[in-house]
């Protein structure tokens, strides 16, 4: 059962056209990534869904109804700005019961249900400690614990790792890995890491020029955008680089290739790549490499239309499937 439809949305500010047509659907329990470059549109998506703004055209309907109408959706519906400020001398559970209290959660289960919810965020321990003391980290999840007072059906969360240190990112990341496995709630997460997206999300949607230009299962995505790998090769000098990434631009198996100082990246067919090796290892002496396996990257280059091969910068794949010094 989809809990989001939009369906032909449009909506400008000015001459801007933010949103030209966008489709999109979402399942009931899923959790969904949104990507897109700067100025995509996925903040003014994230407002029609959560009925802060309303489309020029389509409709939008999350959780059974039009977000705009009335209190009761927008009661299950949560949106997670990417700053949410608290008052600094309150602590951690008395925001909670103050949240509580104002979703009408019955006082006999709140202390339980803020308990939980401490829990479930990772704040248990600091919960009585006042706010203002709280890392970047750690004020990030009380703003998720707040959105799962009174358990919505539909989290928004736009971007909520930005901005955090990696055991920041690592414990945000473990909290909504446990929502997703443990809860039905559908959670919509926007981030510019696409990394990020592969490792917690069901489906991803990838927006380009206020449409979407791919969407699906993740593991799809990947699987669509699979025919290739890429060779990341290390050479002990730029010359070297240079003119091994001239050769490689000629070499029919080769489809991309770009090259960075002495690094260098080919893309190829995975049962070309240890041939590919050798041959570049014949040539010239290559100081560490690596074979990857395509990501969202690949993909979102495919939906968007990113050449790489006049370009050094590709954002990195989360996943490597094998490296190293070469014999
Ligand atoms: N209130 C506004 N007034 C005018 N233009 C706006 C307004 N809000 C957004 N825009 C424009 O609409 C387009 C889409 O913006 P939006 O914030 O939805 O993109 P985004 O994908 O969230 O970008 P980012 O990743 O940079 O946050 C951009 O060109 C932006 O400049």
């Amino acid at each position: 059962m989809n809990v989001i439809d939009v369906d032909d949305v449009s909506k400008a500010y000015g001459d801007v056209q933010a949103l030209d047509g966008l489709s999109l659907s979402v399942e009931r329990g899923a959790t969904l990534g949104v990507f897109g470059t700067n100025g995509a549109g996925k903040t003014t998506l994230f407002k029609l869904l959560t009925g802060l703004n309303k489309p020029d055209a389509g409709s939008v309907s999350v959780a059974g109804a039009d977000p705009t109408d009335g209190t009761t959706v927008r009661e299950r519906v949560r949106y997670l700005p990417e700053h949410a400020g608290f008052p600094p001398s309150l602590t951690g559970r008395e925001i909670l019961r103050f949240h509580a209290r104002m979703r009408s959660v019955p006082r006999e289960e709140r202390s339980h249900h803020v308990e939980r919810i401490l829990h479930t965020v990772g704040l248990a321990d600091a919960a009585d400690r006042r706010v203002g003391g709280y890392s970047n980290g750690m004020n990030r999840r009380l703003g998720l614990g707040t959105a799962l007072v009174g358990e919505p059906a539909v989290l928004i969360l736009d971007e909520p790792t930005a901005g955090l240190d990696p055991d920041g990112i690592r414990a945000f990341h473990e909290v909504v890995e446990s929502l997703a496995a443990e809860t039905d709630v559908t959670i919509v997460f926007s981030s510019h890491a696409l990394g990020e997206i592969q490792r917690l999300c069901s489906e991803a949607v990838i927006i380009a020029d206020g449409q979407v230009a791919t969407a699906g299962p993740v593991e799809e995505l990947r699987r669509a955008a699979a025919d290739e790998v890429t060779v990341s090769l290390s050479l002990g000098s730029e010359t070297a680089a240079n003119d091994a990434t001239a050769e490689l631009r000629d070499h029919e198996a080769v489809s991309t290739v770009s090259r960075s100082g002495a690094d260098l990246r080919a893309q190829t067919a995975p049962t070309e790549a240890y041939d590919l090796l050798t041959a570049v290892g014949e040539a010239y002496a290559i100081d560490r490499f690596e074979v990857r396996e395509p990501g969202l990257e690949a993909a979102f280059h495919e939906a968007v239309g990113g050449d790489s091969r006049d370009t050094d910068d590709v954002p990195t794949p989360a996943t490597a499937n094998s490296g190293g010094e070469p014999a």
